[in-house]
């Protein structure tokens, strides 16, 4: 049976994912809705789709969506997620970072359990969330994450306060806590929250955020170790154009989590 998914979010990534799983993934998905802030955003996006374009999530919800597709931010997704899995639909999330939110991460798992419906979390701009998760079970990982981006793709944080970045050299700007990178860099690090969630680090884990001005790609490195096992993931993306923040294959990612979602054979 096809299935309809909804999205959150008319952006950089929106688009790459609409697009591909309209293209790729017809036999077993249908875009249905797309909502966005600013319905001329969302209605641009749904115009070749033959969606429903909205501004309100009843509106979207309507459409009775079986999965719901967020790629919005994270204030949008703690204000949406509660109501789309009561509403009994499945939830993709791309602000990852949202979930550093104790309170809220509790809310979403005790509604997704108590209504029988999924969140999915996926690879977003990195991978391995299943290895990262083997460390997690395996206990005592110690994980450390280290993000380079361009200036351009990191400033406006609010952590930098306005300040612009050097642009003749590379600069550490921030070491610290997931918590305090996700507040300070809501855009840059949902990888960060991800790659904790997984490992069940997010207390421990540490970030270190790069300016490279000479860098054309978004790097990702997650180094984990225990007492039986090391491993190094670097990813490299490269900017959305639209949105240079964010890599273009977090968009992929989801579509690859949904292909894997509806086939008879899936990877982990
Ligand atoms: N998990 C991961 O590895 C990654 C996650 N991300 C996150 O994915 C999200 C989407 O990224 P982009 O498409 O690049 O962002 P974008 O800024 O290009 O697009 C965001 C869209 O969401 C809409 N939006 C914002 N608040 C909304 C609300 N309350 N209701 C409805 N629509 C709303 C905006 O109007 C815009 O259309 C961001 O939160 C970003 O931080 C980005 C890269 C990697
Ligand atoms: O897209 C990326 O390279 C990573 C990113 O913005 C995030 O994790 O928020």
């Amino acid at each position: 049976m096809v299935k309809k998914i909804a999205v959150i979010g008319a952006g950089a990534l929106s688009r790459i994912f609409c697009t591909q799983t309209q293209k790729l993934l017809s036999d077993d998905y249908r875009i249905v809705a797309v909502m966005a802030r600013h319905f001329e955003h969302a209605e641009r996006l749904t115009k070749d789709l033959n969606a429903k374009a909205c501004t309100d999530l009843t509106e979207l919800l309507a459409e009775k969506p079986d999965i719901v597709v967020e790629f919005a931010g994270r204030e949008a997704i703690k204000d949406y997620a509660i109501d789309v899995l009561k509403n009994g639909s499945d939830l993709v999330i791309a602000s990852i970072g949202a979930l550093a939110d104790d309170d809220f991460r509790h809310r979403l798992t005790d509604t997704a359990r108590g209504m029988n419906r999924k969140v999915y979390l996926p690879n977003g701009a990195i991978g391995a969330l299943d290895l990262m998760q083997t460390f997690a079970l395996m206990g005592d990982a110690e994980v450390t994450i280290g993000n380079t981006k361009a200036p351009r793709s990191l400033e406006g944080a609010p952590y930098l306060q306005g300040q612009s970045l050097p642009t003749d050299k590379k600069t550490v700007i921030f070491e610290g806590s997931v918590e305090d990178a996700i507040n300070g860099f809501p855009k840059n690090v949902n990888v960060a929250v991800a790659a904790a969630l997984a490992s069940d680090t997010l207390r421990e884990a540490t970030v270190r955020i790069t300016s490279d001005p000479l860098s054309s790609e978004n790097i990702h490195r997650i180094v984990l170790k225990n007492k039986l096992m090391r491993a190094e993931v670097t990813i490299a993306g490269k900017p959305d154009p639209a949105n240079p923040r964010s890599s273009t294959s977090t968009a992929w990612s989801v579509v690859a989590l949904l292909k894997n979602l509806a086939s008879p054979v899936s990877f982990y």
